[in-house]
């Protein structure tokens, strides 16, 4: 009687799978997971119901819709380009799609220089040094170590004169370095507000998807500068006796950046702020009415100023699961489909979906040069092969790409494109980046910084050795298995 109703239950279980879970879904990722339903319907099941949904829900979906409603409501009308700004169609377009998805606008600023991972903590402890009012931290992974230790001594100076500290970072990214419970205490001991993000804690009823993970890394102060990028918090060896042994060390690329787009950066951080504390909108209320001004009451999205835009002009383009149109996948498949000359993309995790992929072979078939930068071995087991199952595909397209030799691992991630635009911030290329982690994205056209850019590209190109179509068909059939068994799993999501 038991191995009968046994039987039933897989076969309701199987019917009513096949005709729920593609509900909304890739056809790949509901593929991958009805595999793992038909066939380990113990683990598949369980592992849907936890992990089935990419977008959050409950308290925080309302949240972030009411912040998303009150930052369109108050830049309505703000033109889509600062006053005596220009753009061509193309250009207008893609600024026009990030502000339809964000409601955030294109704002001026200026590149005051990128800043690598070896110097990102000195150019934090002189911009703290220098704060009047207050400083904003937000990080996916923060530590207290012996690299970070000076930025926290800033922090902690810093209150102690009268500069009010907040302090974010992603509660499972951090809480698994050593050091965590003791970078606790010494922010207590400090005195500066910090709120861990994203928390998981069955026993305070607060549960969710676990792997949606806040994955930004931004600091603001005074609302004067911001700088942001790729680096996490932490020693460059990410404190692992593993990586001290093969002398890995990850480099990354940050910028420091002043004028109106900084309001913009402080307002994705007052949002995760408000999400996690509740506390009204502190820089959210601070930070639009810098946006706001100059405006053309009325102008909104329709502006229509034709030409080639001049000087520093920035659009923040937040994304994650509170975002569910993917603002930062269709940034990247815009720009690489509107190119004409040449597309550099690094990614230290590039696992593309098959529309950005298409984006960047129909490139290649156009004519532009793109060339990928990837680490020769990234750190995580199963992205790294599945990174690797695309590479036959892009190599046959004609697409260049180019590895930094292991040990090092390749963490900046950023995308230029001819030479006029580049995206760039905490966004991989791949499905967790563009649905389950929120994501801060800078789209910058400001000659300074775009080349500054390609400076860097050149410089890891210089570095790396370049993949070829022959040495990639010669790799081991167990390498090109564990590629195609871990392609499955990227597109779980
Ligand atoms: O997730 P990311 O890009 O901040 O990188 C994390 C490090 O690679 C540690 O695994």
């Amino acid at each position: 009687m038991l191995s009968e109703l046994l039987v039933v239950a897989d076969f309701l279980i199987k019917v009513v799978a096949l005709g729920t879970v593609p509900e909304d879904r890739r056809p790949g990722s509901s593929s991958a997971w009805l595999l793992l339903i038909f066939f380990i319907p113990l683990v598949g099941l369980p592992l849907f119901l936890l992990l089935g949904s990419p977008s959050v829900r409950g308290r925080r979906h309302r949240v972030q819709q009411q912040v998303n409603a009150v930052i369109a409501e108050r830049l309505v009308d703000v033109p889509l380009l600062p006053e005596g700004q220009v753009a061509d169609t193309h250009l207008r377009s893609v600024l026009g799609l990030n502000r339809r998805l964000t409601s955030f606008p294109c704002a001026a600023g200026e590149n005051r220089g990128l800043v690598a991972q070896d110097e990102l903590v000195a150019e934090l402890v002189a911009q703290v040094r220098a704060a009047d009012s207050w400083v904003h931290v937000e990080f996916y992974i923060a530590a207290l170590d012996a690299t970070t230790e000076p930025f926290f001594a800033a922090l902690g100076d810093a209150v102690r004169r009268g500069v009010r500290v907040r302090f974010l970072f992603d509660h499972l990214g951090a809480r698994g370095y050593p050091g965590y419970h003791r970078m606790l205490r010494r922010l207590d001991a400090d005195g500066v507000q910090w709120r861990r993000m994203m928390p998981i804690d069955p026993l305070r009823r607060r549960w969710r998807r676990p792997d949606l993970r806040n994955h930004r890394k931004l600091v603001v102060v005074d609302g004067r500068v911001a700088v942001l990028g790729s680096q996490n918090l932490i020693d460059p060896g990410y404190l692992r006796a593993r990586n001290t042994r093969r002398g890995r060390r990850w480099v990354d690329l940050n910028v420091v950046l002043t004028g109106p787009v900084v309001q913009a950066v402080d307002a994705v951080f007052a949002t995760d702020w408000f999400i996690e504390t509740g506390e009204s909108v502190v820089g959210i209320d601070v930070a639009l009415p810098a946006l706001e001004a100059p405006g053309r009451p009325g102008a909104g999205l329709r502006d229509d100023r034709d030409g080639t835009p001049s000087g520093g002009l920035y659009q923040v383009v937040p994304s994650g699961p509170g975002f569910p149109t993917e603002p930062n996948l269709r940034l990247f498949t815009a720009l690489i489909h509107d190119a004409t000359s040449t597309v550099s993309i690094v990614s230290p995790y590039f696992v593309p979906d098959e529309a950005l992929e298409h984006a960047i072979t129909s490139a290649v078939y156009r004519g532009v040069a793109v060339e990928l930068f990837v680490s020769e071995r990234a750190d995580q087991f199963m992205v790294h092969h599945a990174q690797r199952s695309y590479y036959g595909a892009l190599l046959r397209a004609g697409v260049r790409i180019h590895r930094l030799p292991a040990p090092a691992v390749l963490h900046s991630k950023f995308l230029v494109v001819d030479s006029r635009i580049a995206v760039f911030g905490s966004s991989n290329m791949d499905m967790r980046s563009f649905q389950l982690n929120y994501e801060v994205s800078l789209l910058g056209l400001e000659p300074s910084f775009v080349t500054a850019l390609e400076e860097r590209a050149a410089g890891y190109r210089s570095a790396s050795l370049e993949l070829t179509v022959g040495e990639w068909a010669r790799r081991s059939l167990l390498e090109r298995y564990l590629d195609n068994a871990m392609r499955l799993t990227a597109a779980v999501p």
